[in-house]
């Protein structure tokens, strides 16, 4: 079975194809070798020995997995490797793995020669909802997440819903924030449908398959619009709702002490919170209630992924505490964020589920407020 659906961008158009069938590993390469062209990879290491086979003679750098490999020291490694290997402005790379190695293997093919082609085969939930598609590719730093990359698409983008059987619970659940991300902020069906299923989602749900092709088709439809996040208002930074807490949490916390996913369940809800006192500041168009703040924390919860910092993560066994946040030091994070326009902070924020908007004038008491409720000090 096979699928595609396009990513409308122009000259930079690109199929999504889905397919299924056990050996994704053996057909992803077959399809593109089948493009006749010269490919090297960069791969996650684990996912590499689990799915592919031994014998291929795939010219690969093994990367692990993991926040800490997005970083200056595996971008370095990488463009050494495709140096040392000869590749040619005409060669190809190959992303395999989940959005670590993704975010790293294209900013590598946006920089090498100044840019090489490059194809997307994503291994976890939230590489294949999100990072996968869209062309944001970076590292960080220590200053912040992503503030180094570039934008630069993918030739294609392989997706198989089989590679998940193999990817433990937590960072199953991790994708999951980024799905139900997808529901609070443009798509109410969605939001209902997660809600009213009687199984949560799991890789080998009945329903997964179609849950993972409407949140492409939904960030296709947002880059479409706004590929590299210029819009004045709306746009291509709706996708960052939830973001501008999580990356903070990620950078202060320390790469990897939280999943991206968590960090990102912990800032839906923060982002609800600041919904709400939207609404009870008057502001027009805000219509979300208590009641949608406790639906959003519901379903977060459900997938057993943190709504506050207060809560152990669950991916940490025992009783070992989450870490102590100062407030001064994620607000400091947070004046880094890309959003950040003429000094002041951006946020994404629902009218209602399912409908985001960016607002800029946001006063910074609620923030403090926000962040004191969840824990931080
Ligand atoms: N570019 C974008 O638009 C975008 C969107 C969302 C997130 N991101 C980025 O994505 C990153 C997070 O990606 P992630 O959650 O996929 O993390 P990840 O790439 O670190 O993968 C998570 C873990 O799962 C393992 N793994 C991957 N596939 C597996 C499989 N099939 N079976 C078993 N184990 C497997 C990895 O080795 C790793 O330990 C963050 O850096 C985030 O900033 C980028
Ligand atoms: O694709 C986008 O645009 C997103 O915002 C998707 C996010 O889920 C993702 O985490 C992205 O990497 C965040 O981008 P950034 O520009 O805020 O670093
Ligand atoms: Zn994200």
């Amino acid at each position: 079975m096979v699928e595609q659906l396009t990513v409308e961008l122009g000259e930079r158009s690109y199929p999504i194809v889905f397919f299924g069938g056990a050996d994704a590993g053996v057909f992803v390469l077959e399809k593109i070798r089948q493009t006749g062209r010269s490919v090297t990879a960069l791969a996650d290491s684990k996912v590499w020995d689990l799915h592919f086979p031994k014998n291929d003679d795939l010219l690969c750098l093994k990367i692990e997995g993991g926040e800490a490999s997005k970083s200056i020291t595996c971008f370095d490694n990488a463009c050494e490797f495709l140096a040392t290997n000869r590749i040619a402005r005409d060669g190809g790379l190959i992303a395999i793995g989940g959005g670590v190695v993704g975010d790293l293997a294209g900013f590598v093919a946006a920089s090498y020669l100044r840019g090489i082609d490059f194809y997307q085969v994503p291994t976890t939930l939230l590489a294949m909802v999100d990072s996968s598609v869209g062309g944001k590719t970076g590292i960080n730093i220590k200053a912040g997440k992503n503030l180094v990359g570039a934008f630069w698409q993918p030739q294609v983008v392989y997706i198989c819903t089989e590679f998940l059987k193999t990817l433990p619970p937590e960072e199953f659940s991790a994708g999951m924030a980024e799905v139900i991300k997808y529901g609070m902020l443009y798509d109410a069906k969605l939001f209902d449908q997660l809600e009213a299923l009687e199984h949560d989602l799991t890789w080998d749900h009945p329903e997964l398959s179609a849950v993972v092709r409407r949140c492409c088709e939904i960030k296709a439809e947002i880059v479409k619009a706004d590929e590299k996040e210029t819009a004045s208002s709306g746009g291509r930074a709706l996708l960052n709702l939830g973001h501008t807490f999580a990356h903070a949490i990620e950078n202060v916390a320390g790469y990897g002490t939280y999943l991206h996913g968590e960090a990102v369940a912990i800032g839906l809800v923060l982002a609800a919170k600041l919904s709400v006192r939207l609404v009870e500041a008057g502001r027009s168009g805000f219509a979300v209630s208590d009641e949608d703040v406790i639906r959003c924390h519901a379903l977060i919860e459900r997938y057993r992924l943190p709504t506050d910092l207060r809560i152990s993560l669950h991916r940490v066994a025992g009783d070992l505490a989450a870490p102590k946040l100062s407030i001064e030091a994620l607000l400091d994070a947070m004046r880094r964020d890309k959003k950040v326009r003429s000094g002041k902070l951006r946020f994404v924020a629902m009218e209602k589920i399912g409908n985001a908007v960016t607002v800029d004038d946001i006063p910074e008491g609620w923030i403090r407020d926000i962040w004191s409720e969840a824990g931080a000090e």
